[in-house]
């Protein structure tokens, strides 16, 4: 009932604002293939990622409307969710920075 819409890799961090640093997200360091999915009955959108190595959820991530989704860089793109916790994502290559990004817009747009 979910279908990828786009797959990326990617470290994915979580800031702790408490301490003003980026911490991986789950146990441990790691590159994650990273997804955007759209549930296609409820038409709604969240980005999954999960460890390469041990297929650990590193993110599920509801994609909402208002998301601001920031390009801090040409491979480090960031944004909070709905409870303000900020995601970073450290993309693997520019290319699929580049259209995680491109995917990540359209769906921003449709909501
Ligand atoms: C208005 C607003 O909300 N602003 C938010 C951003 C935002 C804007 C608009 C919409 C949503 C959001 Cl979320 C904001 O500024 N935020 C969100 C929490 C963290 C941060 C605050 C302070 C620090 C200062 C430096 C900067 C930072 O984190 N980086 C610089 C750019 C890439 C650089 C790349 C990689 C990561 C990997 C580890 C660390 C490193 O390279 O070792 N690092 C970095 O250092 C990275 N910060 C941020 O991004």
């Amino acid at each position: 009932s979910e279908q990828s819409l786009v797959s990326a890799r990617a470290s994915v961090m979580v800031y702790d604002d408490s301490h003003k640093r980026w911490l991986p997200s789950g146990t441990s360091q790691g590159i994650s293939k990273v997804h955007i999915y759209q549930h296609v009955i409820n038409n709604t959108f969240r980005v999954v990622g999960r460890k390469l190595q041990d297929h650990e959820v590193s993110i599920n991530c509801a994609i909402l409307r208002g998301l601001k989704y920031n390009q801090a860089t040409p491979t480090f793109h960031q944004w909070r969710d709905n409870r303000q916790v900020v995601f970073g994502l450290n993309f693997s290559s520019k290319e699929e920075a580049d259209s995680f990004a491109q995917t990540m817009m359209v769906v921003l747009d449709t909501l």
